[in-house]
């Protein structure tokens, strides 16, 4: 049997468990195995020309977004219209074969924008190019998963649940769960709160599945066998997803007003240019960046050049940016701005800075 005909196979078997208490442990393993062949599938399979042509994309600018939706919901048309680049749009599906990079200007950042080919169901099985498309998207900091708003949610649940299939975890954090493997010692299995969705016997059951038999577990939150499994895999990328209903010419505005209360969704119609604006807005919103203005003793703050940091940037991210050099002589800071009681204010080098603050270095003689 081949490695799909596998996770066809386990698939069914979870569908017609009845999920019931004489069965979790069950279906725990069963997830667990689930998890291990489709990881599997996305091992390299040793033959060149495999990642396919055009999709290794340099990354560069401050940020990466990646654009993912089914064919034909006006990915290329978006990208033409935010960025410098054009992307070839067409009415037929799969115009575009490649992945094609384009830069938004924004906040005095460059935001990497990818367009890419439309991706269909059974694409993290390698129908299409689901694959190189996935892969490009595990890279991103931010999926932008445009949806046609005349096809309805499926497309979004769709597509959903095949970057679920292949690790890619959207618009959820981290699982409390701390998990390393040993040499020896058994399983040391502890909690730190109380635990509705797991207990140590499936835990164990799920490590065995894993031929771990030495490792310590800490469950910080109540988390559940599938989070167990993904701290276990370890392969697990997560991150923010912004769903944008793109050709809202095309329904009524109360369809549009629905859409748009839907969680982290944005409106647009990119034929019309309708909400963009608000669409960059967002994506500066969700990658989390800051502008940090730099000013020299007795001159005014340079406000035209921002150094771009991700949130929860420091001051030492601040003296890398400038130069590689500046750590070493750093005495003190000050700072203006959000991140501080007052303004100026002195800081040391692991202080952290917000959106907008201004920053003065000081150094050693
Ligand atoms: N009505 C309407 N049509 C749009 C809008 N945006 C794009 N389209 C049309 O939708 C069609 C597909 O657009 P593309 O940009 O090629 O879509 P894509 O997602 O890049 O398609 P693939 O590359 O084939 O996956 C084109 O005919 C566009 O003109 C919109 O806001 N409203
Ligand atoms: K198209
Ligand atoms: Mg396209």
């Amino acid at each position: 049997m081949g490695i799909l005909e596998k996770i066809g196979e386990i698939e069914k078997e979870i569908a017609r468990t009845q999920k019931n208490k004489a069965t979790e442990y069950h279906l725990g393993v069963l997830k667990a195995k689930l998890a291990k062949y489709r990881s599997q599938l996305l091992e390299p399979q040793g033959k060149k020309g495999e990642k396919g042509e055009g999709f290794d994309v340099m990354k560069s600018g401050d940020a990466r977004v990646a654009l993912i939706g089914f064919p034909s919901v006006g990915k290329s048309t978006l990208l033409s219209t935010l960025t410098n680049t054009q992307s070839v749009a067409a009415s037929y599906e799969f115009t575009t074969l490649t992945c094609i990079p384009g830069v938004i200007e924004y906040k005095g950042a460059n935001i990497q924008l990818l367009d890419l080919p439309g991706i269909i169901e059974g694409a993290s099985q390698g129908k299409g190019r689901g694959r190189q498309v996935i892969a490009v998207a595990r890279t991103s900091d931010l999926v932008i998963m445009m949806v046609d708003v005349t096809k309805g949610e499926v497309q979004k649940d769709l597509l959903t649940a095949e970057l679920e299939a292949v690790g890619i975890r959207l618009n959820k954090k981290k699982p409390g769960i701390y998990f390393k493997q040993k040499k020896a010692g058994g399983i040391k299995f502890n909690a730190t709160c109380a635990l509705t969705k797991i207990d140590e016997k499936m835990v164990q059951m799920i490590l065995h599945e894993y031929k771990i038999f030495n490792a310590e577990v800490i469950f910080r939150e109540d988390c559940t066998p599938d989070e167990l499994i993904d701290v276990i895999s370890g392969n697990r990328v997560y991150i923010p997803c912004l769903y944008v209903y793109n050709k809202i010419d095309q329904v009524s505005i109360e369809e549009v007003d629905r859409v748009a209360h839907l969680g982290n969704s944005v409106v647009v119609s990119c034929n019309m240019k309708l909400n963009l604006d608000y669409l960059l807005e967002r994506t500066w919103q969700e990658l989390s960046l800051l502008r940090i203005y730099t000013k020299k003793p007795g001159c005014a703050p340079d406000f035209s050049d921002p150094i771009i940091l991700r949130g929860g940037a420091s001051v030492e991210h601040v003296c890398h940016s400038i130069h590689r050099s500046i750590v070493a002589v750093f005495k003190y800071a000050l700072v203006w701005g959000k991140s501080t009681k007052f303004s100026p204010q002195r800081v040391g080098i692991h202080h952290i800075m917000c959106d907008e603050d201004v920053i003065q270095i000081v150094t050693k003689k």
